[in-house]
C-alpha cells in the first residue's frame, strides 16, 4: 500500500505564480487514499476530548464530516460569507492567496463546548485563526486542530501556537 503523502499531487504555479498547490483531490479519488487520510487524522487526535467538530467550506467539510460521524459528534459548518440562512458571527482574514470572510451560525456552539477544528490544510494559519476567533466569540473552547497537510514554511503553527495542532503530512517548505 502507498504512503499517505504519495497520494498528494503538488501543482506548481496554481492558482497563481509562486504557489505550490497541494492537491487533495488525488487523495480523495482513491479509496485507499481516502481511508488512509481519515484514519491517520483520527489517530492523531485519538486522545483528545471534544464535543463538536467544526470545519470550514469547502475542503474542511470533506475531512470534518467523516471524523464527526465516526466519533458520534455533531458537525458544524463554517461557510464563506452570505451562505448561512440564520443569525451568524463573521470574521475576515488574509489567505496565502487573496482574502475571505467566513461565518458560522450563532447557535452552532454552546458556551463551554470543546471544539475540534478539522481542515484539509494549514498554510499561513489565517483561516484557522479566524475560525478560532469565531468559536471563542461564541464561548467555545478550542480543544485542538487537525489537518491533513501542514505547509510548515508558511508558519501557521506559530500563528496558532497557543493551541494544539496535529497534521498527518508536513511539508517543510510551502
Ligand atoms: O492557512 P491558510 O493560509 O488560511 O490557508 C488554508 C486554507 O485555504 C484553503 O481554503 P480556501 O479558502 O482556498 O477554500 P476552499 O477549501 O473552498 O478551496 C484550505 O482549504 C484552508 O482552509
Ligand atoms: N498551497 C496550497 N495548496 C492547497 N491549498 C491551499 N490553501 C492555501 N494554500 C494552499
Amino acid at each position: 500500500m502507498k504512503k499517505l503523502e504519495e497520494y498528494v499531487k503538488s501543482i506548481p504555479d496554481f492558482p497563481e505564480k509562486g504557489i505550490i498547490f497541494r492537491d487533495v483531490t488525488s487523495v480523495l479519488q482513491d479509496a485507499d487514499g481516502l481511508h488512509l487520510a481519515i484514519d491517520t487524522m483520527q489517530e492523531k487526535i485519538k486522545d483528545l476530548d471534544y464535543d463538536v467538530v467544526v470545519g470550514p467550506e469547502s475542503r474542511g467539510f470533506i475531512f470534518g464530516t467523516p471524523i464527526a460521524y465516526n466519533n458520534h459528534k455533531p458537525f458544524v459548518l463554517i461557510r464563506k460569507k452570505g451562505k448561512l440562512p440564520r443569525e451568524t458571527v463573521s470574521a475576515t482574514y488574509d489567505l496565502e492567496y487573496g482574502s475571505a470572510t467566513i461565518e458560522m451560525h450563532k447557535d452552532s456552539i454552546k458556551p463551554g463546548q470543546k471544539v475540534l477544528i478539522v481542515d484539509d490544510l494549514i498554510a499561513t494559519g489565517g483561516t484557522t485563526e479566524a475560525m478560532i476567533r469565531l468559536i471563542e466569540s461564541l464561548g467555545g473552547e478550542v480543544a485542538g486542530v487537525v489537518v491533513l497537510i501542514e505547509l510548515a514554511g508558511l508558519k501557521g503553527r506559530e500563528r496558532i501556537s497557543r493551541y494544539r495542532l496535529e497534521s498527518a503530512i508536513c511539508y517543510e517548505g510551502k
